[in-house]
C-alpha cells in the first residue's frame, strides 16, 4: 500500500510506506522525543496502555487518530503491549532534521524500522525476567519427522531436538517458549496445541523452514564448512534452527544476537512430563499461576541469575540419564559435606552478576559500558572462587567448571585497564574509559576540563574589567559562550570603551548578552576537546567490544561454570538446612521411600507455626515386566493427594540431581511420568471437568511405558457414581496388566480395595484417621491396608455444614448401611424405608404478625427496594393463610 499520493502531506506518506512493510505489528514512529503511532495503531494501543487518543490532520477527509509514549519511557510501555500479545515495529530516526534540511528544504528525516519486537526477541533487561529464560522456538516437520529448536537471545543458548507433532504440547510445556514460529501452512492445524500453552505462535513463510537454505544460513552464521562440527542434526532440527535465525534477521533488522552452536538434545535423555502433570505438581507455578508456593520457588536458593536459570530448565526437564545423574548428585554432596566451603562460595556467588545477558547485549550492540563492568566483575569473582575451590576435594564435574573459571587474565586486565569502577549506563555519557588507559584522551579530557577553569577566569576577569560583579558567562547552542549581564548593567558595556571589545549579541527580555573574540576562539578549542573525547571513548568502547566477543566462547563457559556452581551449592544449602538425603537413583525398578515429605506443604506448614509435616514412606517398587500400585484409600483432607505429589515430586527432585526430603530413597529411574490430580473445567474449551479428567486419563492409559510413575486421584469422581466406579476399576486393572508401571491411585470407592486380593501388584494403603466424639481426626500417617470409612460426613462437619443438614446426612447414610446389610438396593433403602425429612417447625403465628405489623408501621412502601417488597408479600401471604 504505497499512498505517496499528493492529498497526503510527506511525512504522513512516509510514515504509511513503514507501515505498510509491518500489517501485524504496531508502528511506534519516532518523532523527536516521541514515538508516535497513527490510526488504528493508534486506538490499539491507546486502549491498551490506557493513554489519551488525540489526532493529528486529516487523511483522506478524516481525522488520523494519534498517541503517543516518551523514548525515554517506552521500554515500559512496550512490555505492557507485548504482554497483551502485540508486536510492535520500532521506526527510528536515521538522521538528524538539520541532516534532512541539508537534502531539501521539504525533506522529511529519514526513517526506518530497526527493531521488531515480538514476545521472543527480547533483550533489554527491563522487559525480562532475570531469573527466567525467554525462548523462541521454531516447529518443522519434514515428511512425518518433527523437530522443535529453540533459542534465548538473551544469553545466546540455541538447542534442537527430534519433536512428534504429537510431543509437541509437552514439549512446549517444558519449555515454556513466550513465541513459537511455524511455517504458513502449518498455522492452523498447529495453533490450537501452541495456543493451549499460552505461547505466541507467529507464521513464517515456507522458504524460512527449506532445510537445504536453513543449512546454508547456519553454515554462514557460524563460518563453518559443515554443520557437522556441531553433531549430527535431522533435516527438520535443521529446519527449524534455520527458521530461528531467518526469524532473527528480519526481526533485528541484521544484527544477529551472538548466537552459540546449537546443541542436538538427544530424546529420551530427559523424564517426560506432560503439561496438565506440570500444572498439577505446581511445579514452576501454582495452580493460581503465581511462582510463590510452587515447587521452584520452595527449592530455588540459588544467588545468581544464571543459576536460577539453570535450575528452572533442570526442574523442568529431569534427566533419565544416570551418568549425568550422578555427576550431579555427587557435586550436590561434595558441597553438602564441605559446609565451610559452600558457605564461603555462596558469599562470592552473591557478588557474580549476570554475565550472560550482558555479553548478549554487547553483541547486539545495545550494550554499554556497565555491561563491560558486569563482565570484569564476573571474571575477577571467578578468580576468587577458582582461589577457594583449588584446594577442595572436588567432584569431577566440579572439578572441569574451575577450569572454565581461568585462563581470563588478558579480558580482565583489559577491562581493568579501560574502564572506572562505576561506569555511567550509556556511552554516549562518555567518561567510562579510565585515566591513563589512552594518551590523546587524557590530552582532551584536560583541555576540555581545563577549559571550564578558563572560562571561570575569564568570567571573574571580565567581571573585574566592567566593574559588574554579577556578570556572568554563559552557553547555548544558538550563541555558543556569552557573557550575560542585566540591561541596567549593560549601559556601559554598549558604550566605548568597553564597546570596542564587548559585542553586542542579543536583547532579551531581562538581560543583554555580549561575546569577544578571544572567547569565540576559546570555546572552539573547548568544544573541539569534548567532542574529540566522546569519539576517542567511542572508538575504545567498540575496540573493547570486538576484543571481547572474540573471546565470547570462553566467557560463556565461564558463565556456565558460576552456574553450575550456583545450583550445585545452592541445592547443597537446601538439603543441609532441611535435612534431605542423598537419594540412590539406578536402572532397577525400585520405587522405595522413606520418611518422605511433600517440600511445599512441609514449608507451609512451618512457615504457619502448625503442627509438623508427618513423614511418609512408600514402597512401589517392582521386578521386570510387573506392575507395582498402591490404591490409596482415606477420608477428604487426610492427606491423599499431598502423598501422591510428594512421590512424583521426590523422583523429580531426584532426576535433576536434587537431594531427596526423605529418610531414604531408592528410585529405579522414572521415565515418564503422569500426574492426574484434583480437576478444573476447561470452560474456554468448552470441556467439563468430567471430560477433562477423562482426556488426561486416556492420555496416560495410551503412553505410559514401565519405566512410568503413575499418579492418578480419584478417577471417575466427576460422574454418576456406578459409571465413575467402572471407570476407576477398569483404569487400576489396564495399569495393572497393560501399563504395567509404577502407580499410586487415590480413591474413594471402597469396593476397589477388593482389587488387591485379586491383582498381584496391587496393594491397599490408607491414610489414617481417629474418631473422637462424632468429629475425625487427621493423623497423616500412610499405613498398609484399606480404610474401614470415608468419614465424608465428619470432614463436612469440619467444613462448617449446618447441623441439621449433618444430623440428616448420618441418617441417610446410616439407612444406606443398613439397607446394604439388609441386601437391599440403594434406592430402595432410600426411596422406600427413609423417612422424609421432617422440617423445622413454623414460627408462631403471632410472633410473625406482629413483626410484620411492626415492620408495616415503620416502612412506607416508597422506602422499599423492590426484592424489600416482594420480601414483605410472602410475609404477608403467610400470615394470611395462618
Ligand atoms: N503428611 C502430612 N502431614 C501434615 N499435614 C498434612 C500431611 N498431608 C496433608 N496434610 C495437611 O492436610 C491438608 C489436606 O491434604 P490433602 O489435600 O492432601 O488431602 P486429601 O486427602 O487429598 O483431601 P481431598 O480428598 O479432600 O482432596 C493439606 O493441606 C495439609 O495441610
Amino acid at each position: 500500500m504505497t499512498v505517496a499520493n499528493a492529498s497526503v502531506t510527506p511525512m504522513m506518506a512516509q510514515y504509511l510506506d513503514i507501515k505498510a512493510q509491518y500489517p501485524d505489528a504496531l508502528l511506534f514512529y519516532r518523532m523527536g522525543d516521541f514515538y508516535e503511532l497513527f490510526f488504528d495503531d493508534a486506538v490499539a494501543a491507546s486502549e491498551a496502555l490506557d493513554i489519551s487518543l488525540t489526532k493529528r490532520g486529516k487523511h483522506l477527509g478524516n481525522d488520523i487518530p494519534m498517541c503517543g509514549v516518551p523514548f525515554h519511557a517506552a521500554e515500559n510501555y512496550l512490555l505492557t503491549l507485548i504482554r497483551k500479545g502485540f508486536r510492535v515495529a520500532v521506526g527510528e530516526q536515521l538522521e538528524s532534521p538539520a541532516e534532512a534540511k541539508k537534502r531539501g528544504s521539504k525533506s522529511v528525516v529519514k526513517r526506518d524500522v530497526v527493531r521488531l519486537v515480538t514476545p521472543g526477541t527480547l533483550t533489554e533487561d527491563s522487559l525480562l525476567e532475570p531469573r527466567r529464560h525467554n525462548f523462541l522456538a521454531a516447529y518443522s516437520e519434514i515428511r512425518g519427522d518433527g523437530a522443535m529448536a529453540w533459542v534465548d537471545i538473551s544469553t545466546g543458548e540455541m538447542r534442537a531436538g527430534p519433536c512428534s507433532k504429537m510431543r509437541l504440547s509437552p514439549e512446549l510445556a517444558r519449555l515454556a517458549p513466550s513465541e513459537v514460529l511455524v511455517s504458513e501452512p502449518d498455522f492452523d492445524d498447529l495453533m490450537a496445541i501452541v495456543e493451549d500453552t499460552g505461547s505466541a505462535l507467529t507464521p513464517l513463510s515456507k522458504g524460512s523452514f527449506d532445510s537445504a537454505s536453513a543449512e546454508k544460513r547456519l553454515i554462514s552464521l557460524y563460518s563453518i564448512g559443515s554443520l557437522d562440527a556441531f553433531g549430527t542434526f535431522s533435516r527438520a532440527e535443521i529446519a527449524a534452527l534455520g527458521a530461528l535465525v531467518d526469524y532473527l534477521d528480519i526481526t533485528q533488522k541484521g544484527k544477529l544476537p551472538l548466537l552459540r552452536p546449537p546443541v542436538r538434545e538427544a530424546a529420551n535423555r530427559s523424564m517426560q512430563i506432560d503439561a496438565a502433570t506440570r500444572r498439577n505438581l505446581e511445579l514452576s507455578q501454582t495452580l493460581n499461576g503465581t511462582r510463590k508456593g510452587s515447587l521452584l520457588d520452595t527449592i530455588d536458593r540459588t544467588l545468581t541469575a544464571g543459576g536460577a536459570r539453570l535450575l528452572d530448565r533442570r526442574l523442568s526437564s529431569p534427566s533419565t540419564h544416570l551418568e549425568e545423574l550422578h555427576a550431579r548428585l555427587d557435586s550436590v554432596e561434595t558441597f553438602s559435606t564441605e559446609a565451610k566451603l559452600r558457605t564461603e562460595l555462596r558469599g562470592e556467588l552473591r557478588r557474580v552478576p549476570d554475565m550472560d545477558r550482558a555479553l548478549s547485549r554487547i553483541a547486539m550492540n545495545r550494550g554499554g559500558p556497565r555491561d563491560l563492568v558486569s563482565l570484569r566483575t564476573g571474571l575477577e569473582q571467578c578468580l576468587i572462587l577458582h582461589e577457594l575451590l583449588i584446594s577442595a576435594d572436588l567432584s569431577p564435574t566440579i572439578q572441569e567448571c574451575t577450569t572454565d573459571l581461568v585462563g581470563h587474565d588478558q579480558t580482565i586486565s583489559l577491562l581493568q585497564s579501560t574502564l572506572v569502577a562505576e561506569p555511567p549506563l550509556l556511552t554516549r555519557d562518555g567518561g567510562f574509559v579510565a585515566a591513563g588507559y589512552d594518551a590523546e584522551l587524557d590530552e582532551m579530557r584536560k583541555l576540555r576540563d581545563e577549559g571550564r577553569k578558563i572560562i571561570a577566569e575569564h568570567q571573574a576577569e571580565y567581571a573585574a574589567e566592567t566593574g559588574i560583579s554579577t556578570l556572568k558567562i554563559k552557553h547555548n547552542n544558538v550563541l555558543g559562550y556569552f557573557i550575560e549581564t542585566t540591561t541596567a548593567h549593560a549601559e556601559k558595556m554598549l558604550k566605548p570603551p568597553l564597546s570596542e571589545r564587548f559585542i553586542h549579541r542579543q536583547t532579551t527580555a531581562n538581560a543583554i548578552r555580549f561575546t569577544t573574540l578571544e572567547l569565540s576562539e576559546l570555546e572552539t578549542k573547548i568544544l573541539n576537546a569534548g567532542g574529540r573525547a566522546t569519539e576517542i571513548e567511542l572508538r575504545i568502547f567498540e575496540d573493547v567490544r570486538a576484543d571481547v566477543l572474540e573471546v565470547s566462547a570462553n566467557l560463556f563457559a565461564a558463565a556456565a561454570a558460576l552456574a553450575q556452581l550456583d545450583v550445585f551449592a545452592a541445592l547443597a544449602d537446601l538439603a543441609a538446612s532441611e535435612d534431605w538425603i542423598r537419594p540412590t537413583v539406578d536402572s532397577s525398578r525400585a520405587f522405595a521411600i522413606s520418611g518422605g515429605r511433600h517440600p511445599v506443604v512441609e514449608k507451609a506448614l512451618k512457615d504457619q507455626g502448625a503442627a509438623p509435616f508427618v513423614a511418609n514412606g512408600c514402597d512401589l517398587s517392582a521386578s521386570e515386566g510387573a506392575s507395582s500400585i498402591w490404591l490409596l484409600t482415606g477420608p477428604n483432607m487426610a492427606g491423599k493427594s499431598t502423598f501422591l505429589r510428594q512421590n512424583a515430586i521426590i523422583a523429580l527432585l531426584a532426576q535433576i540431581g536434587s537431594y531427596v526430603p526423605a529418610d531414604s530413597a531408592h528410585i529405579g529411574v522414572v521415565s515418564q511420568l503422569f500426574s492426574r490430580v484434583g480437576a478444573s473445567d476447561d470452560l474456554a474449551r468448552g470441556r467439563s471437568t468430567f471430560m477433562v479428567e477423562m482426556v488426561e486419563t486416556a492420555a496416560i492409559l495410551n503412553q505410559a511405558d514401565e519405566r512410568a510413575l503413575v499418579i492418578l486421584d480419584e478417577i471417575g469422581r466427576g460422574t454418576a457414581t456406578y459409571d465413575g466406579l467402572s471407570i476407576a476399576w477398569a483404569t487400576l486393572e489396564h495399569l495393572h496388566a497393560t501399563n504395567t508401571c509404577r502407580a499410586l491411585f487415590a480413591t474413594h470407592y471402597h469396593e476397589l480395595t477388593a482389587l488387591a486380593g485379586k491383582l498381584p501388584g496391587v496393594e491397599n494403603a490408607t491414610v489414617t484417621v481417629k474418631e473422637w466424639d462424632g468429629d475425625v481426626i487427621f493423623l497423616h500417617e500412610v499405613k498398609r491396608g484399606a480404610a474401614d470409612r470415608s468419614y465424608g460426613v465428619q470432614v463436612a462437619k469440619l467444613a462448617g455444614l449446618p447441623a441439621t443438614v449433618i444430623d440428616r446426612a448420618r441418617a441417610v447414610l446410616e439407612q444406606l448401611e443398613k439397607g446394604e446389610r439388609e441386601g437391599g438396593t440403594r434406592q430402595k433403602a432410600l426411596i422406600d424405608d427413609l423417612p422424609l425429612f421432617a422440617s423445622a417447625p413454623t414460627p408462631p403465628p403471632i410472633a410473625k404478625a406482629s413483626q410484620t405489623d411492626e415492620r408495616l408501621k415503620e416502612i412506607s412502601p416508597d422506602e422499599l427496594t423492590p426484592r424489600e417488597a416482594l420480601q414483605l408479600l410472602y410475609e404477608l401471604k403467610d400470615l394470611s393463610r395462618s
